[in-house]
């Protein structure tokens, strides 16, 4: 019998794993830079902890059942658990709190006509306690930052915002509402000229499906379509944002699209994805938004704490950073080889081995295990591209052979 990982769930291999750690630790250093602090969530959470938000299907949930009866999932995503943690566990913090995290969650997907289950990883952050136009500018600055520090040019963001998009379906009849969202996000046309809408509500969906594009010509767009005084100063504000993005990063590469609706509907601002053309590939690398809402769900006195942040997925940078041939293409090779000649000489290698360990923070020492020759030993070590070897006698005699790297 083989013994397989469970369907869509996976193991990552030596290789992977070094390649996954470039891309973290380039993500880990820009939210250090921006004094960010890791945050580490359970994985396992109570499906009323999940589905709070109103966000979350359960049937994309995979779902456990612990011996309490309690019913568990696994996360699909952090910002749910990170608000609830946030409220109940660090009542008493100071507000802002710049939160970020690096880890797997879990989706059930239909592909394929089957339930399937998958694991992916994600980066991201949570900046908590602070609304306005310059926590959004902070965390798509930071966005940009970290696609910046990935070398990942060039890369573009489609800018929403829920509330206008929001406001402006509710003009449509109710049940209506979804299709002509679904319609307008997938730029269809032809389903909006055969909805049953009248010729004022058909001509609005139209004008909806070209609000997407140039910020400037958008928003002249939106505005002429006679706004409310709410509504007009949620536009004003998205303005002012884009404003402050250019001037504070000349350069940044703006859509604004008004239809842009996402998977998670907590939402309650600005929503954005990343999306990046870089080597050939167009992949949406990462989303977040505002949720001013979601805290307040968790809060045991239903105290509203706003926040804002966004998740970058690993396994599409990995992609893309694969094809721009970005990554390391090994695994990190040790740096020295230590063999005991003998078996009399196994505590001399050990403690030689040690010594080496102690010199450098970083130095990789492997220890030879025997049962080969020495031709077999130097070959091995050309193999993992090590650069010395350190032949020990019992006698405590060191003789040490540099390889050249080839
Ligand atoms: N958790 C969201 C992204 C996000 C983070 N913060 C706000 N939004 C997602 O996985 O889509």
């Amino acid at each position: 019998m083989v013994y397989q990982p469970a369907t869509g769930a996976r193991d990552l291999l030596p290789l992977d794993v070094t390649q996954k750690g470039w891309i973290e630790d380039r993500l880990q250093q820009v939210f250090h830079r921006w004094g960010y602090h890791r945050i580490i969530t359970s994985t396992l959470e109570r499906m009323d902890t999940l589905m709070a938000g109103g966000a979350i299907e359960r049937s994309t949930v995979i779902q456990l059942q612990n011996a309490e009866d309690e019913e568990l999932g696994l996360r699909p995503e952090l910002t749910a658990s990170i608000a609830r943690t946030a409220v109940t566990r660090m009542a008493n913090v100071r507000y802002p709190q710049r939160l970020y995290y690096n880890t797997n969650v879990f989706q059930r997907t239909r592909e394929y006509k089957q339930n399937r289950q998958h694991e992916y990883y994600q980066a991201g952050v949570e900046l908590l306690g602070s609304s306005g136009i310059l926590a959004d500018a902070e965390v798509l600055l930071l966005l940009a930052d970290c696609l910046q520090a990935l070398s990942l040019s060039p890369w573009y963001i489609i800018l929403g915002e829920a509330e206008i998009t929001r406001s402006l379906l509710k003009a449509f009849p109710v049940h209506l509402q979804d299709k002509v969202r679904i319609a307008i996000s997938h730029l269809d046309r032809i389903t909006i000229d055969t909805l049953p809408l009248s010729d004022e509500l058909r001509e609005r969906a139209i004008i909806m499906l070209d609000l997407r594009g140039n910020p400037e010509q958008v928003l002249q767009k939106v505005t002429s379509m006679g706004l409310d005084q709410p509504l007009q100063a949620a536009v004003n504000n998205l303005q002012s944002l884009i404003e402050l993005l250019k001037s504070s990063r000349p350069g940044i590469e703006i859509i604004l699209d008004l239809s842009l609706i996402q998977t998670f509907d907590y939402y309650t601002g600005i929503v954005f994805e990343v999306v990046s053309d870089a080597c050939g590939q167009t992949r949406v690398l990462g989303r977040g938004g505002r949720y001013d809402r979601l805290l307040g769900l968790y809060h045991p006195q239903g105290e509203n704490i706003p926040g804002i942040g966004f998740a970058l997925f690993l396994e599409d940078l990995y992609q893309i950073l694969l094809s721009c041939q970005q990554l390391p293409q090994a695994i990190p090779a040790s740096d020295w080889l230590v063999v005991p000649e003998s078996n009399s000489a196994y505590t001399v290698a050990f403690t030689y081995a040690q010594k080496l360990r102690d010199s450098n923070e970083v130095v990789r020492v492997e220890i030879d295990l025997g049962g080969t020759d020495f031709q077999a030993i130097q070959q091995y070590a050309r193999d993992r591209s090590i650069s010395q070897i350190a032949w020990v006698k019992a006698d405590g005699s060191i003789t040490i052979e540099s390889l050249v790297k080839n």
